[in-house]
């Protein structure tokens, strides 16, 4: 019996993401939320004919749609349009993430909690600050999802190459913006073909690809589709962790608790330090297993210039986020 929910489930993602988990063979329960139509998009899915069970919960009933939950999705908030960035909707996103936040913390507290709300790298730290305030947080249940990026850089490869043979060489680590998310292309044997004007150019691109979709849907919101698959793959990944398959590997943003195997590697090996990070992490029936950190060891000098450019911005989106829910100034 797996209960999964979805808050903001009614939106640009929510909805394609509802759609492919209730074709999910490892769930049992999927449900909605939403301020608005979860009730007609739960009602909607539930006409297919798979056997997970969808029911939906409007405004004032978080509480049914977070008990027993097992995992908890969040796409909830407000989308860029063009010319914002990332960190633009701050200020109405933190609040609604603070707000579910709390839901969690008092509904569903051993849940693990998957945030696809922007922007990810202050969302996370605001997720994990309630949840600590309310002396609920665990480490290992707690990830923002940055599976996107990952997405996006094996696809765009593609424009390079006619067959870039080794996709599973590919990592993006770093957070979920612009310069903060840094593609590690090196490993892959088909990297040392690319001119420099190339690799930049497709740094660039994986780097930027959100604003691409911005544009090109014009006022319309931002990348829904391509998320909604993301995220999936995603769930799919660590709802197999927690079935028992092992060495399954997922790059995705968590806060750095020293308890976790990988961590101290990992702060040894980042100057100035950040507490929370996307790298490639091993999942498990507890969820975070252990943190991949050898990957820190293999940057090329291109890969740790663009490393260190990341980690300096991403302290700041994460300073804002803890400072969001604290009331008082984060340390830098
Ligand atoms: N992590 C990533 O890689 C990634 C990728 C794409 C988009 N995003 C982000 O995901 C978020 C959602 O994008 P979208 O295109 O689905 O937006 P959308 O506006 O289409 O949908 C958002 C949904 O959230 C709902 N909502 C708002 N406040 C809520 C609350 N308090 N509780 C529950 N639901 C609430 C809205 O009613 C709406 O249905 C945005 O912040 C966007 O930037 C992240
Ligand atoms: O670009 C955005 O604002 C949405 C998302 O973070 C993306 O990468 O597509």
């Amino acid at each position: 019996m797996v209960k999964l929910a979805v808050l903001g489930a009614s939106g640009g993602i929510g909805q394609p993401l509802s759609l492919l988990l209730k074709l999910s063979p490892y769930l049992t329960e999927l449900a909605l939320y939403d301020i608005r139509l979860a009730k007609g998009v739960a009602t909607d899915l539930s006409h297919i004919n798979t056997t997970v069970k969808v029911s939906g919960y409007d405004k004032d009933d978080l509480k049914s749609a977070l008990t027993g939950a097992d995992l908890v999705v969040i796409p909830a908030g407000i989308p860029r349009k063009p010319g914002m960035t990332r960190d633009d909707l701050f200020k109405i996103n933190a609040g609604i993430i603070k707000t579910l936040a709390q839901g969690v913390a008092q509904f569903a507290p051993k849940a693990m909690v998957l945030v696809i709300s922007n922007p990810v790298n202050s969302t996370v730290p605001i997720f994990k600050q309630v949840l600590s305030d309310a002396g609920v947080f665990n480490a290992r249940r707690l990830f923002g999802i940055t599976t996107l990026d990952l997405v996006r850089a094996k696809t765009f490869v593609n424009g390079f190459e006619q067959y870039w043979k080794d996709l599973s060489e590919i990592n993006v680590i770093g957070g979920h913006s612009g310069n903060t998310i840094v593609p590690i292309l090196s490993k892959a044997a088909s990297y040392a073909k690319l001119t420099a004007q190339q690799r930049d150019a497709l740094i660039h691109r994986i780097q930027f690809g959100g604003d691409e979709v911005v544009k090109a849907k014009d006022g319309a919101g931002s990348a829904t589709l391509s998320m909604a698959y993301s995220a999936y793959v995603f769930v799919e990944r660590l709802l197999k962790a927690i079935k028992g398959e092992t060495g399954i590997v997922e790059d995705t943003f968590i806060y750095l608790d020293s308890s976790i195997q990988g961590v101290k590697e990992v702060k040894s090996l980042i100057s100035g330090g950040v507490e929370f990070i996307s790298l490639p992490v091993r999942l498990s029936a507890r969820g975070v297993e252990a943190v991949e950190f050898g990957i820190l060891n293999e940057l090329n000098q291109h890969e740790k210039e663009l490393f260190n450019v990341a980690t300096k911005e991403l302290k700041v989106n994460i300073a804002k986020g803890i400072t969001f829910v604290t009331g008082s100034k984060a340390k830098l």
